[in-house]
Order: C-alpha cells, then sequence, then structure tokens
C-alpha cells in the first residue's frame, strides 16, 4: 500500500513537474512570438528558411532583418525561438545584469572540446574560475607577454618578407600561426613556432576543429547533440577533441613537474619572472596547489578556452587592422608619424609606449567596431525581462545579442561604413550611449582578456608598419563575410606588402 502511495506521489509530482515546464516553455515561445520577425513557413522551417543558404548568404539575411525590424526580432523554428537584438539599451539590461550571465544552447557544441570553462560555464563555477583566472591579466603580467608579442612579430615579419615579391599576399593563414604561437606561448609556454611534431598536431586539429564548429552553427538541427551524434562528423570532432586533450594534458602534466621545482627556489615574484613566463598557467597551478579551488580537469578546461577564446579573435583583428590601415593611405602615415614620435625609432614598444600610441588604438577601436570578431554573442534570460520596444520575454528565453548590427547602427555612428578613427576621440564618445560599442562584450561576463589582445594588435601592427607600406588589395566592399562564430571573410583577406626601405619617403 505504501508502496502504492509512494508511486503515485512520484508520478504526480513528475507529472506536475513535466506541465510546470512545457507551460512555462509555452510561454517563452508565445511571447517571443510576439515580436515582429520574418513571416513564417512552417514548422519544420518555422521563419529560419531563408538561412538555409550559404554561410555569406545568411550573413547577408541576417543583416537584412537587422535592418528589416530594428530594435528586436524573432526567429523560431520547431519548439525553438529566439529573441534578436541590435538595440544598445537591450544590450545594457542583459549584458550589465548578473542575473544573465547564462550562455545559450549555441555554446554547447563547445563542450566537447573546452568543457564548461570560462566561456562556457555558468553560477558559481563560472564566478570561481573568473576569481582565479583575473589575475593573469595583471598589467605585471601583462607586460612580461610584450616580449612573446615581439618574438612572434618577428617571426611573422620574416614570412611576410619572403611573400611580399607577390602581387599579394592573403595574410589569414599567416595570422592566424602568429596568433596561435603567441596564445600557446603565454598560455601554456609552449612554442609552436618550432614546429614539434605533437604541436604541428596540435595546431592542425585547432584548425579542423573551428571548422567542424562553423558547419555545426549553420545547422541548428546539430547543435542538438543526440541528433549530431547520427553525423560522420561527430566522430571526426571526437577525434581531434583527444588530439587537443592529449597535448594539453601532456602540457600541464610537464609544467606542473617543473613547476613544483620552480616554486621551491624561486622568489615571491616567480609568476612574473622572464625565464619562466608561464603566468596563466602558473595561476591556475597554484590554485589547485595552495586551496584546491581547481582540478586537472578545470585547469585543461581553461588552458584550452584561451586557446580557442584567444586566438581566432585577435587574429581576425589583426588580418582587418591590415586591410583597412592599406585602404587609406592617409591612417596609415598617421600610425607610422604616431610610432615616430612615440618610438624615437624603436620597433619594439614596451607596455607604457604602446598606452601612448593613442591614434593606433583608436584606429583600432574602428577596426573592431565595423569588423568586430565576434559578431554576435547568446545568451538566455535569468529573469523576465521587458525589452526597449516595450515586448515582455520570459526567464529561459534565448538571445542573440548582434554586435555587428549594434556597430553599424547610423543613429550611432553617421555614415556607418565609413572608417573614421576620429569617432573615438574623447569628445566624440562623450554623448554615446554606453553599450553603442561592445567588441568585447561588457558587464561581468566581458572579455577578460581585452587588454591583452590589444597590447598584442598593437605590438604586431608597430612590428610590420615598421617593415611595410601597405597597399589595398581587398576592401570592406570586396569582402564576402559569412557567419561562423568568428567573423571570416570567404576569399581570405588581402594585402600588398612593400619593404619600407624601397619607400623613402616613409620610412620610419
Ligand atoms: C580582438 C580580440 C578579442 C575579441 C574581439 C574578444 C571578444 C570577446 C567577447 C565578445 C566575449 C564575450 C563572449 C560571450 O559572451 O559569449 C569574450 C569573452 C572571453 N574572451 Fe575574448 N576577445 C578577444 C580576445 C581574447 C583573448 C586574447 C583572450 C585570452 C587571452 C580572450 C579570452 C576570453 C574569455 C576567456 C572569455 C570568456 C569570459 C567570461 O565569460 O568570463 N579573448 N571575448
Amino acid at each position: 500500500m505504501i508502496l502504492l502511495v509512494l508511486t503515485w506521489t512520484i508520478i504526480v509530482l513528475v507529472g506536475l513537474f513535466v506541465v510546470k515546464s512545457l507551460t512555462h516553455q509555452f510561454l517563452i515561445i508565445k511571447n517571443v512570438h510576439r515580436l515582429p520577425g520574418p513571416p513564417s513557413q512552417n514548422l519544420l522551417n518555422g521563419n529560419i528558411g531563408p538561412l538555409y543558404g550559404s554561410p555569406e548568404s545568411l550573413f547577408k539575411t541576417v543583416r537584412q532583418w537587422g535592418l528589416d525590424y530594428y530594435p528586436i526580432y524573432q526567429n523560431w523554428v520547431a519548439h525553438v525561438a529566439v529573441a534578436n537584438i541590435m538595440n544598445p539599451y537591450d544590450f545594457e539590461t542583459i549584458l550589465s545584469s548578473s542575473k544573465h550571465i547564462s550562455k545559450s544552447q549555441v555554446y554547447d557544441m563547445l563542450h566537447g572540446w573546452l568543457g564548461t570553462g570560462l566561456l562556457t560555464s555558468t553560477g558559481s563555477k563560472w564566478q570561481n574560475r573568473r576569481k582565479i583566472l583575473t589575475p593573469s591579466f595583471h598589467f605585471n603580467i601583462l607586460q612580461e607577454f610584450i616580449k612573446i608579442f615581439h618574438e612572434e612579430t618577428e617571426r611573422l615579419v620574416e614570412v611576410l618578407k619572403k611573400e611580399c615579391d607577390k602581387p599579394f599576399i592573403d595574410v589569414t593563414g599567416y595570422v592566424s600561426d602568429f596568433a596561435l604561437n603567441t596564445i600557446g606561448e603565454t598560455a601554456m609556454g609552449t612554442s609552436f613556432s618550432e614546429e614539434t611534431a605533437n604541436g604541428k598536431r596540435y595546431k592542425d586539429a585547432i584548425h579542423q576543429i573551428g571548422n567542424l564548429y562553423s558547419y555545426r552553427l549553420l545547422r541548428p538541427w546539430f547543435l542538438n547533440k543526440y541528433v549530431y551524434f547520427f553525423s560522420p562528423r561527430y566522430y571526426t570532432e571526437r577525434k581531434l577533441v583527444n588530439v587537443l586533450h592529449e597535448f594539453t594534458t601532456e602540457v600541464v602534466a610537464k609544467r606542473e613537474k617543473n613547476f613544483k621545482a620552480i616554486k621551491q627556489d624561486a622568489s615571491e615574484d616567480f609568476v612574473y619572472s622572464k625565464r619562466k613566463r608561464l603566468a596563466m598557467l602558473d595561476l591556475l597551478l597554484t590554485a589547485k596547489k595552495e586551496d584546491g579551488s581547481i582540478d586537472d580537469e578545470g585547469i585543461r578546461e581553461e588552458v584550452d578556452t584561451f586557446m580557442f577564446e584567444g586566438h581566432d579573435t585577435t587574429s581576425a583583428a589583426i588580418c582587418y587592422a591590415l586591410m583597412l590601415i592599406a585602404c587609406h593611405p592617409d591612417v596609415q602615415e598617421r600610425i607610422v608619424e604616431e610610432m615616430h614620435q612615440v618610438l624615437a625609432g624603436s620597433t619594439k614598444p614596451d607596455y607604457r609606449t604602446l598606452q601612448e600610441l593613442k591614434y593606433l588604438e583608436r584606429c583600432l577601436k574602428e577596426v573592431l567596431r565595423l569588423f568586430p570578431s565576434v559578431p554576435f554573442i547568446a545568451r538566455v534570460l535569468g529573469e523576465d525581462m521587458t525589452t526597449y520596444s516595450g515586448h515582455h520575454l520570459k526567464a529561459g528565453t534565448m538571445i542573440h545579442l548582434h554586435i555587428y548590427d549594434l556597430h553599424r547602427n547610423p543613429d550611432i555612428y553617421p555614415d556607418p561604413e565609413k572608417f573614421d578613427p576620429d569617432r573615438f576621440l574623447p569628445e566624440n564618445c562623450q554623448n554615446r550611449h554606453n553599450f553603442a560599442y561592445v567588441p568585447f562584450s561588457a558587464g561581468p561576463r566581458n572579455c577578460i582578456g581585452q587588454k591583452f589582445a590589444m597590447l598584442e594588435i598593437k605590438a604586431v601592427l608597430c612590428g610590420v608598419l615598421a617593415e611595410f607600406v601597405l597597399e589595398p588589395v581587398d576592401t570592406p566592399e570586396s569582402l564576402e563575410l559569412k557567419t561562423e562564430l568568428v567573423l571570416r571573410s570567404s576569399g581570405g583577406v588581402r594585402v600588398k606588402f612593400v619593404p619600407r626601405k624601397r619607400n623613402r619617403q616613409s620610412d620610419i
């Protein structure tokens, strides 16, 4: 009898739970459906039929929807509904709140490789990791990294010198290598430039897995892991993840061995030491050793997260910066002139002089406005929200925040396609909405690596511009952009590099 009552109680409780969840899901979808948006087709396609084209046409369609339905619109397919926002007011409500910090289903596909590291985790796990990792970006550490930026820049310049007789160079591959070498050395203390067999396998796997994620992102049905399981690509991904994890695990284990030895004979500031320069991994190992706040798996998650988030993003920004500088000779001349004044002949700025390159900084800000490396981010609302347009959205609603479209809003940035670094003069930013410019996101889940990225990009541009005059090949109009996790151009990014010594007038 007791068993029967217990069974029925459980059935009723489970039933109530299911009904409650379904009702909530129904309300989420109902409210999203009230938003304006493209016309619906059928249950299977919802209103996202036009997205099933090439990545390039998808990119264009999403831009058009952003214009047609500003400031907010909805997409839906089957039981999934997404609110898309492009206006600074809703960006502020979501990004500034500690209630809306959970990432959406889109990020789940990264779990196989990154687990739930800083980028993909939420709640107390995310808070704890953020606390451990924030000191990795202390300026004492960043200034040590600048040496690595210069070393890798020299390598890049050597490669460009060998290729510069050609009518143009597609910079994407070379710059990606530069960025991967740089983050490998700073996050793990591993030099990929030496091209060991394992390092090469690891680098190849990173490039290949990036392609797989792009493929999956464009096929929403594969975002469901059970459906993806039936795709041959699932098994390719498993193999790549094994290569990536094996490598990281080995690097962490080696470092841990050395770390113990170093700690015994090291001074207080071992983390900043020139010789050991392994700040990110060292901090994680310290946390493991001192208070057990992170374990081996957690350390691997974070190292993998930095490798992922810290290379493709900076690489994209550097490529678009080279292209835009090439397209604007007046801007190029001004940057070189500023380098001349601030660096007084040196091609290797230090932490202080990098901060003084104010015009270069404005140029980079403008590059990231026009070509934000991360064109959109996605969240799940942690509590109900009323949007700028007066719509009510329920907790649990999936939100896509389109940084790319926010940055091209003509009401905020008149003549938005124009490359104009002076938009970032202090007097021109004064009246701009605080959330109108968010290439690194904003609020509690902003990019932890933004200072690192700005220093790295400035350093590499100084090194390249000291050696070459850039001439335009691709222009913003000639690029075919496509939707991926990072903003990419289908045909690469082509620039002509002319050695400066052949161009005496603009010599530094
Ligand atoms: C131009 C370069 C970069 C851009 C434009 C950029 C942009 C962003 C954006 C938009 C986010 C928010 C992602 C989201 O909410 O889903 C983010 C987060 C993050 N970025 Fe970056 N990033 C750059 C470079 C870097 C670098 C160099 C590193 C590491 C060294 C890095 C590490 C991270 C991490 C770990 C997060 C997650 C932070 C958290 O959730 O607490 N990023 N980045």
